[in-house]
Parts: structure tokens; sequence; C-alpha cells
């Protein structure tokens, strides 16, 4: 399909037209030929990866944690630590990924093991910015359990300021998000010393 919508109209009347047709759309907006072989199944390619990319949206952090929230008579911090994060930034649309460390001390409740990766995902999957992901993934076990404190740290690398803009390869975002006995030095101390121990430090 050539020219299906001037530069200056975008949006307008694109929602007659499927994924695919604004995918073949932009890779010739890319100055390549959309029917040349080794593109023509990209934009359903590229559909079902951002579809895979943006599943969060269809997620839901209650469902999840239905079922695996258990009475347990525990008090003491549980660290769920080095969870693989991959996201998009909603400014490029370009991935950032990294590590995300949770932990919570219990008031009678703990969460399945698994489910915080799973969590994760909710937030991950979608176009973000790492703040956002930080206090929603805090929030999320805040409701679910109200335990007597959250603590979530992200480290992450975005693509964005390394293959784009200002170019830099080293430079990593450390965001975090403290909730309750969190807020507290002693707490949020333990918390971060459990975590640097036996990181390797590479993202
Ligand atoms: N706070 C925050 N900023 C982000 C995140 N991901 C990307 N950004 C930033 O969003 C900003 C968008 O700034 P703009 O000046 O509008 O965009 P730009 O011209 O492409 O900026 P440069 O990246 O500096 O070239 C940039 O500074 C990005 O680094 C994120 O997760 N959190
Ligand atoms: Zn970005």
């Amino acid at each position: 399909m050539q020219n299906l919508a001037p530069e200056t109209d975008a949006g307008a009347g694109l929602a007659a037209y499927s994924t695919q047709d604004l995918y073949r759309e932009l890779l010739g907006r890319f100055h390549e030929d959309p029917n040349r072989d080794g593109l023509l199944s990209t934009p359903k390619r590229v559909e079902r990866a951002m579809a895979d990319l943006t599943r969060g949206y269809d997620m839901n952090p209650t469902e999840i944690l239905r079922g695996a929230l258990f009475d347990v008579d525990y008090d003491e911090m549980v660290i769920v630590k080095d969870v693989e994060i991959y996201s998009l930034c909603e400014h490029h649309m370009l991935p950032f990924f990294g590590r995300a460390h949770v932990a919570y001390i219990p008031n009678g409740k703990v969460i399945g093991l698994s489910k915080i990766p799973r969590l994760i995902e909710v937030f991950t999957r979608r176009l973000q910015v790492q703040e956002r992901i930080t206090t929603q993934v805090a929030d999320a076990i805040q409701e679910a359990i109200n335990p007597r404190g959250v603590g979530v740290v992200i480290e992450a690398r975005h693509l964005c300021m390394m293959m784009r803009g200002i170019e830099k390869q080293q430079s990593s975002t450390v965001t975090s998000a403290m909730l309750g006995v969190f807020r507290e030095q002693q707490t949020r101390s333990e918390f971060l010393s459990l975590v640097r121990q036996h990181h390797s430090g590479n993202l």
C-alpha cells in the first residue's frame, strides 16, 4: 500500500487499515521496499512481536495473585532479587532492560514466589518509564497483602540513551520505591545491602 495517509493527517481514518497495512506503510516511509522478499512477512512479524511486548495491558495483577496468597507465620524480610526485566520506553519505543529487586515484610500473608516476577511482567510489558514500573510494582504488592512495608529497586539500561541520542554505553539508571517500614533507614539499608550481595554488577 502506497501513500496510505499524508504525514500531516496522522491518525485520521487510520482505524480502517489493518495493523499489518500500517507497518507496510511505515516500511515505505523508511525508504524500504515492503514487497522485497525479506520484508514480505515483516509486518506480520512486527505485529506479533509488538503484541507480545505490550501484553501487560491485558494482564490483571489481582487475577495473577489470586490463589497464591498464603497465611504464613513469618515476619522477616522476603526478597526476590535479580529478576530480569525488558520494557519499552514510552518516549522512543526502544527497549530498556535490567534487573528488578523486590522485598516486603509480611503482615500475616505472603505471595507465591513466582508471582513476583509475573507481577513485574504486568507492568514492564507496556510502554513505560522506569519510575512508573517501580511504583506500580510496589503499590500492587501493598494492595494485595497489606504488608508492613515494600521495597522495589530497578536497575536498567536504556537503548534510547545507548544506540541513539546521547550514546552513553555504560550509564545505568536506578530507581526505587519504598513503602511502610522500608522508609525507615534500617530496613531500607538492610534491603539495599542484601540486594548488593553477590551481585556481579553486570546488567
Ligand atoms: N525519567 C525517565 N526518562 C526517560 C525514560 N526513558 C527515556 N527517558 C527520557 O525521556 C526524555 C525525552 O526527552 P526529549 O527531549 O523529549 O526527547 P529526545 O530529543 O529524543 O531526547 P534525547 O534522548 O536527549 O535525545 C529523554 O531524556 C530520555 O532519556 C525513563 O524510563 N524515565
Ligand atoms: Zn527512550
